[in-house]
């Protein structure tokens, strides 16, 4: 479902590591490498807890009947990995009853007071997420929200229309939750937070969307079953391979690139991901990305005759799209554009794909890595995720760093709490 394409990457097989791939094959199978208490996502999407898989379907079609919005609470891998699924299987525009809006990632004082007054008399339930359950974003979000809430809907009932997912015994969200008589559901201990989008961090909001999480399921468990070879031929690994290589000839940044406007956030999920497991000791590919066509007509032209050798592409490529409109004949044609009548748009989409990728290699000299995606569906994105996933933990110990860390996050923290005045930070 997903196939790694080089042909445009100007990499040459010899150049791809396979031994060094089949070494670290060896040490992610046998959990033996750095960070080796957080691999717990390689078994997760047969492993999880149905139980509370169970548990968590009933919840979430309580709440759908009792809410039109849902404001889940989180920040990074507790925020990220919802929206990028959110928004790539139900679309920007869908007609689903239920309406997910995002908070807890940013402390904007205008952000969190329009969002309060657009909740006034509205039927909304909160999902607050945070695996260390002490973040202070959805922290002070939370706060706030909760007050609202609990105005609007009274005590008693703002108890069935409030969810945590947190840790399962440790962190004040637990507690909080606990004392106040929250429901809450657990981020398993051995899953770091930017690898959690399968736990009920996104399955239980995803679930109030109405989303199809079982076929989520069903992609993670195609791509576990189909990522299983020690060498190159394991496209997830190709694709470490292939970045790490571009890497070594001294290539800064790599920008995913997608086409599709409603996978924007499956590019941002995919910058911590990246960014977060690799960005370490000095080392690291910058991660970022853009959205084609929209893009090119911002970013195209430093694309096209910028500095090279700092930046590669890699492009997410949908061979099935999920409607298929064709450009309308009009009899006027004012605007000259019959010549497209009666082309669909993913046809026209597909060659404006194939004419960039000419331009930026052949004339912009600038690599591509072309990830071939089957379709762009519920299933697509289980097999997206683990496909991402380990490929990050291929790549992260080929630059010989912990890919599951996260140390210097820490750094930002400590001041701001500093000068907040946190009791018991110097
Ligand atoms: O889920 P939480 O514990 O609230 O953490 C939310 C996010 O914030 C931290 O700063 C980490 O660097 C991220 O990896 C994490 O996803």
């Amino acid at each position: 479902m997903i196939k790694v394409n080089l042909d445009h990457s100007s990499l040459k097989t010899v150049e791809l590591d396979n031994n060094k791939v089949k070494q670290i094959h060896e040490i992610i199978k046998t959990k033996s490498g750095a960070g080796n208490d957080f691999l717990g996502w390689i078994e997760w999407p047969e492993a999880f807890n149905k139980n509370e898989y169970d548990e968590m379907k009933k919840v979430a079609n309580s709440l759908r009947s009792k809410i039109d919005i849902l404001v889940t609470i989180g920040i990074g891998g507790s925020y990220l990995g919802i929206r990028a699924a959110d928004e790539m299987i139900r679309g920007l525009n869908h007609s689903d009853k239920i309406k997910i809006i995002y908070s807890g990632h940013t402390m904007s004082s205008t952000y969190i007071a329009q969002l309060s007054e657009y909740l006034k008399n509205k039927k909304f339930g909160i999902c607050v997420i945070s695996k260390s359950g002490t973040t202070t974003e959805p922290g002070i979000a939370f706060r706030t929200l909760e007050k609202q809430l609990i105005e609007q809907s009274g005590i008693e009932k703002a108890k069935e229309l409030i969810v945590a997912v947190t840790d399962g015994s440790r962190g004040a969200l637990k507690t909080l939750a606990n004392k106040k008589g929250y429901l809450t559901f657990t981020i398993p201990d051995d899953i770091g937070g930017r690898f959690s989008v399968l736990t009920p961090v996104g399955i239980f909001p995803l679930l109030v969307a109405g989303i199809n999480t079982d076929n989520i399921f069903k992609g993670a468990i195609k791509a576990k079953n189909n990522l299983v070879q020690n060498d190159l031929t394991n496209q997830a690994y190709k694709y470490a391979a292939a970045r790490n290589a571009l890497y070594k000839q001294g290539y800064k940044a790599e920008a995913l690139v997608t086409y599709e406007l409603q996978m924007q956030y499956i590019n941002e999920w995919w910058k911590q991901l990246f960014g977060e497991s690799e960005g370490k000791e000095g080392k690291g590919l910058f991660p970022t990305s853009m959205v084609f066509s929209t893009d090119l007509h911002s970013m195209g032209q430093w694309v096209q005759e910028g500095p090279r050798k700092v930046i590669f592409e890699t492009i997410i490529k949908i061979q099935n799209p999920v409607g298929n409109l064709s450009v309308e004949l009009d009899q006027d044609n004012y605007d000259g554009l019959n010549f497209l009548a009666g082309k669909s748009f993913h046809e026209i989409n597909s060659v404006a794909i194939e004419g960039v990728i000419d331009a930026h290699v052949n004339a912009g000299k600038m690599p591509n890595i072309i990830l071939e995606f089957e379709k762009m569906d519920d299933e697509q994105f289980g097999y997206l995720v683990y496909f991402f996933e380990l490929a990050v933990a291929m790549s992260g110990y080929m630059m010989g760093i912990n890919p599951f860390d996260q140390p210097g996050v820490e750094v930002y923290k400590h001041n701001m709490f500093k000068l907040l005045g946190k009791p018991g930070i110097k």
